[in-house]
């Protein structure tokens, strides 16, 4: 949901009631989001390189670009709110540039070498995304789409990079199961939009299989690095569901719609390589230097000038973001009425009854 005037007012008067004084970092933020949301894009001269103080807040109201205003209010208000509940919860570190920064249990996120680390760490269940992860994921990217990170990376813990939507999540949900498919449909919806509108470059570090909206998101991404070891499975027929994340757009576009059929309709299981050629992957590394490469390559990328990076990407996506919040929307109605049907429900029930492999 967009923040109201009412809800900008209201963040207005809490920073003021703040107890607790946030660092500069923070209070930068705070001025930068509140210029873009009142004033729109930086207009104030550039002060000299003396003039420290102006200079960190030109910097730090420039580095947003052209973020709608609606979106700086919004983030001002989230800001605000995180920083309102921090702030109860005394016992929370503070939040540094360049460490490890917030942490849930199931979504990493840290901070470290100008870059932005998301990772799916629940390796139990494959890194499957519940609801609660959805949410993780959303924040995590609104902290670093005006932090003073120069890029998000996503990627998994352990053997999966993410085995897509926990199918338990729908089962597990209170409420009656319309309840549960209208909300699931709100929350794909502000999910996807949030990969949408992230403004640095978004790298996807595949570390092992890859399985449904875990793919499907790709398309958004600006570079998706893999081990060889990789796969990419989209079995939406099989679930009786059908594509989300911009896929049924994004992929066409990329692929052809042969490839992407063969994807999204008959759940063709892709290698790394295959998907590589399919232009859905950037690069496919050896598993046993996968790592070490990525790594050294993304600290490196991190060096470029992120005002010249955030500009470009603008550029390359930005007359593409309104079909792409349309085909996002058009996707949630369609998946909601699939996820009510008999079909989707019996593969949902068919994989949480099924028996153990032993
Ligand atoms: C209130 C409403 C909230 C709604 C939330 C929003 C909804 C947004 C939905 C967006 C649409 C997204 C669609 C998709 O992503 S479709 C793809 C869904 N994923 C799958 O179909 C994969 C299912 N899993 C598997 O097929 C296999 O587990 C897998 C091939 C991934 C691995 O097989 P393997 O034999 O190696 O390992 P196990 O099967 O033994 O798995 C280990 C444990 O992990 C659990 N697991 C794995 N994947 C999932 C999953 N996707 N959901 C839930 N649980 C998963 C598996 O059950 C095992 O658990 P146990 O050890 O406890 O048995």
């Amino acid at each position: 949901m967009r923040a109201s005037q009412q809800d900008f007012e209201n963040a207005l008067n809490q920073v003021k009631l703040l107890k607790k004084d946030p660092g500069n970092e923070v209070k930068l933020r705070l001025y930068a989001l509140y210029k873009q949301a009142t004033d729109g894009p930086c207009n104030m001269p550039k002060p000299g390189m003396l003039d420290f103080v102006n200079k960190a807040k030109w910097d730090a109201w420039n580095a947003l670009g052209s973020l709608p205003k609606e979106t700086a209010r919004q983030n001002y208000v989230d800001l605000v709110s995180s920083l309102s509940s921090s702030s109860e919860a005394p016992s929370q570190g503070k939040r540094g540039a360049d460490e490890k920064a917030r942490e849930s249990k199931d979504i990493l996120v840290t901070s470290e070498d100008g870059i932005t680390k998301i990772t799916f760490n629940r390796p139990t269940k494959k890194n499957a995304i519940t609801s609660q992860m959805y949410r993780d994921i959303i924040l995590a990217l609104k902290n670093a789409s005006t932090d003073n990170t120069v890029m998000a990376v996503f990627t998994g813990t352990g053997d999966y990079y993410c085995s897509g939507n926990d199918l338990t999540n729908f089962t597990s949900a209170t409420g009656g199961i319309e309840e549960a498919a209208s909300n699931g449909a709100v929350l794909l919806r502000d999910f996807v939009n949030s990969f949408i509108d992230f403004p640095k470059p978004l790298v996807a570090v595949v570390n092992g299989p890859a399985v449904g909206i875990s793919v499907t998101l790709l398309g958004l991404f600006d570079g998706v690095f893999a081990s060889d070891r990789a796969t990419f499975h989209t079995p939406f027929s099989q679930l009786g569901q059908s594509p989300e994340a911009c896929s049924s757009y994004t992929f066409p576009k990329m692929m052809g719609s042969a490839k992407a059929a063969e994807m999204l309709l008959f759940g063709k299981k892709l290698t790394a390589r295959e998907a590589w050629a399919q232009g859905l992957v950037t690069e496919v590394f050896p598993e046993n230097t996968f790592e070490t490469e990525v790594w050294t390559r993304l600290k490196t990328y991190a060096k470029l000038p992120p005002n010249a990076m955030r500009i470009s990407k603008e550029l390359i996506r930005k007359n593409e973001k309104e079909k792409l919040y349309a085909v996002n929307a058009e996707e949630c109605t369609t998946l909601q009425a699939r996820w009510l049907s008999e079909e989707c429900m019996n593969a949902i029930m068919s994989f949480v009854s099924r028996k153990s492999k032993l």
